[in-house]
């Protein structure tokens, strides 16, 4: 049994150091078929978003992500564990592209993987890390944190799954919630650190990427049987969880 599905509905767990209650909002969820006869915005990407509150609103909204947009946030304890963060990130995307179902879903994986996260991302986080002064061990390896391990094992047992719904699910949370919070911002900040970082997460490109994530989570989904759907939920929910844990991390 892979580890996130020990994490089941209203299970304890102490993953990214924030022990999880049952009336956290993790309590029981209807299943797809029941929730989508009444829901207002009926897909699949929706259900997951909603089952993932309160920890969803909690994420988008976090001072932390505030202070990114307006800022004021001390980059560097942040920046340096998500490096360590953006690594594994950057393996997951190589395992939808081996784990989509269709040449037409493989290609926007590609894209992103070889245009952002491998080109522009990473030139982002090689300026920012030297500006802030991190060492060299400290940019290739320092000491994670209990999220970041979290995180990290999380999109590990996604990518080795080679399940694709487990990889769109986890992929998808880190870039919605990021769109979430970035594109809240409400005029660009000055420094580079901070501004670039909100450039990464907003605008139209972004929005089409995530876009397309969502866009797959409602393809595939509706097609899963309810216990797989079920697995989705489960990872997704922990995704989030843990992108709301992230920024508590970060700030400190
Ligand atoms: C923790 C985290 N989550 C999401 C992202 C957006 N790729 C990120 N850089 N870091």
């Amino acid at each position: 049994m892979i580890g996130f599905v020990e994490f089941q509905d209203g299970a304890q767990g102490t993953a990214g150091g924030t022990p999880r209650r049952a009336e956290d909002g993790q309590a029981a969820w209807p299943a797809f078929a029941v929730w989508r006869s009444t829901a207002a915005d009926p897909v699949f990407s929706e259900w997951l978003r909603s089952a993932a509150e309160p920890d969803w609103t909690a994420a988008v909204t976090h001072p932390f992500a505030a202070a990114i947009s307006g800022g004021t946030a001390d980059m560097r304890r942040y920046l340096i564990q998500d490096f360590q963060f953006v690594d594994t990130f950057t393996a997951l995307l190589g395992a939808a592209v081996a784990a989509a179902d269709r040449f037409e879903a493989r290609v926007p994986f590609g894209r992103f993987l070889g245009q952002t996260v491998t080109d522009t991302e990473r030139g982002y986080f090689h300026r920012a890390l030297e500006a802030l002064g991190v060492d060299a061990a400290d940019m290739t390896s320092p000491e994670l944190e209990p999220v970041t391990v979290s995180f990290r094992s999380l999109m590990d047992e996604a990518r080795s799954s080679q399940d694709y719904s487990l990889v769109l699910a986890v992929l998808c949370v880190a870039e919605w919630v990021y769109l979430g919070w970035a594109s809240r911002t409400v005029s660009p900040p000055e420094g580079f650190l901070h501004r670039e970082w909100v450039e990464l997460h907003s605008g139209p490109e972004f929005e089409a990427w995530v876009g397309f994530l969502r866009a797959e989570l409602d393809r595939v989904g509706p097609a899963l049987g309810e216990a797989a759907q079920r697995r989705v939920l489960t990872i997704f929910r922990e995704a989030v969880r843990l992108e709301r844990g992230f920024f508590d991390m970060a700030e400190g």
